[in-house]
């Protein structure tokens, strides 16, 4: 199988940069739709539409109602399909920078991602997790394209609620244990179904020691709102080097596991990124990771404030048929977890899960 390795165009990241979008996106066209849901439209949409009109853009902002759902896709396409807009920027978190992609790609627009936290590693992906009305997992949406530009003001990232720059460290922190995964099996693919180049599996290892470096202090100073090098670095990890990680060095259980999780209404408050983390501890376990190294894993995550157990995530009293109906699940047949370098059952995923967080309870911080 070829190696495949694709990027999006341009990454700015920096404090106080949500003032120059207008500059950097300024070749990509001439009429801009600003999508983001009420809360982020009042931090960034005077600054955003400034900019953006200052380098000559026509702008219409329309406002996200929370859901990446095909039905809101579907509504904010009309708008923006009336307006003739040919760039959508996408402010926020993960749905609604995905819900911007998905409207891009279905008017033929450019993209901009601009996060407004550092939750995800969605910003940079060329697909969207899709979800229903009600917030299972649906699908992941593939396009040809990543986003034109990615712009990551750190002042906005530090001064949000510190819950979603660690939930951006569980996200991140699962891409090296997956691309490694995906590395070592014969099969494994990443999501431009190629194989992953020594540059995909890289970065995701960089991800994982700029995390171990830097993501106690750096959540220390988000909690006071402060933007140090180690918040420039870990906003990095969270949002470049997780998102190059991923897509080029491929997923494997743990995500898998997160979108298994998505079937228990019990986890609906939780982020993706502390799902992700219950995740990687399961997929830890049901690699036979030693001992030492899984209550490692445990440790350094509570200590950041992620969750290591089903409790922290929202699943309060573990029914057997829950954990079953998760790890049917994650091992449908589309899942990455057939990236793990050996056939997985959902036996062996339940009983993984099962463990991790009797694991999580033994070792975790919280
Ligand atoms: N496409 C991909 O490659 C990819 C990768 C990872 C995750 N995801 C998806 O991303 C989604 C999760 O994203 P998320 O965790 O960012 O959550 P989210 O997008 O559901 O919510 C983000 C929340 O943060 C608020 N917010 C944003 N900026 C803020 C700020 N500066 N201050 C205060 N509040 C602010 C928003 O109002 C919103 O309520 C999931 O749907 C997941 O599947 C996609
Ligand atoms: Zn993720």
């Amino acid at each position: 199988m070829e190696k495949l390795f694709a990027s999006p165009a341009k990454y700015v990241q920096g404090r106080g940069v949500a003032s120059q979008l207008g500059d950097h996106a300024s070749s990509l066209g001439e009429s801009a739709l600003l999508l983001g849901d009420e809360t982020v439209l009042g931090l960034v949409e005077d600054s955003v539409t400034a900019s953006l009109e200052s380098a000559g853009f026509e702008t219409r902002a329309v406002t996200f109602d929370g859901e990446a759902s095909q039905t809101e896709i579907e509504r904010i396409v009309d708008v923006a399909e009336a307006e003739g807009s040919d760039v959508v920027v996408g402010a926020g978190g993960g749905k609604g920078i995905d819900t911007a992609k998905a409207v891009a790609d279905a008017t033929g627009a450019a993209t901009v991602s601009m996060p407004t936290v550092a939750s995800t590693d969605a910003p940079t992906s060329s697909l969207s997790v899709i979800y229903s009305d009600h917030g299972e997992f649906e699908a992941y949406r593939f396009y040809d394209r990543h986003p034109d530009l990615v712009l990551v003001d750190t002042e906005l990232i530090a001064a949000a609620p510190t819950r979603f720059f660690v939930s951006g460290i569980g996200d991140a922190l699962a891409t090296w244990y997956e691309a490694d995964a995906a590395r070592r099996d014969t099969d494994g693919e990443n999501f431009f179904g190629g194989r992953p180049t020594r540059a995909g599996t890289a970065l995701a290892e960089l991800c994982y020691e700029t995390l171990q470096d830097h993501a106690a202090s750096a959540v220390e100073a988000v909690e006071r709102d402060a933007v140090t090098e180690s918040v420039e670095a870990v906003t990095e990890a969270n949002t470049l080097l997780s998102g190059l990680g991923f897509e080029n060095g491929g997923i494997a259980a743990a995500h898998s596991i997160h979108n298994g999780l998505t079937q228990l209404e019990s986890t609906h408050d939780a982020s993706h990124g502390e799902k992700v983390n219950v995740g990687t501890i399961s997929q830890l376990v049901l690699e036979g990771k030693p001992d030492g190294q899984v209550a490692e894993t445990i440790r350094f995550t509570s200590e950041l404030g992620l969750p290591v157990t089903l409790a922290e995530i929202g699943v309060d009293d573990v029914e057997a048929a829950d954990l079953d109906a998760v790890a049917e699940a994650a091992c449908a047949d589309d899942e990455t977890i057939h990236n793990e370098p050996f056939a997985v059952e959902p036996a062996a995923v339940r009983d993984a899960i099962l463990t991790a967080d009797a694991l999580g309870h033994k070792h975790g911080a919280n």
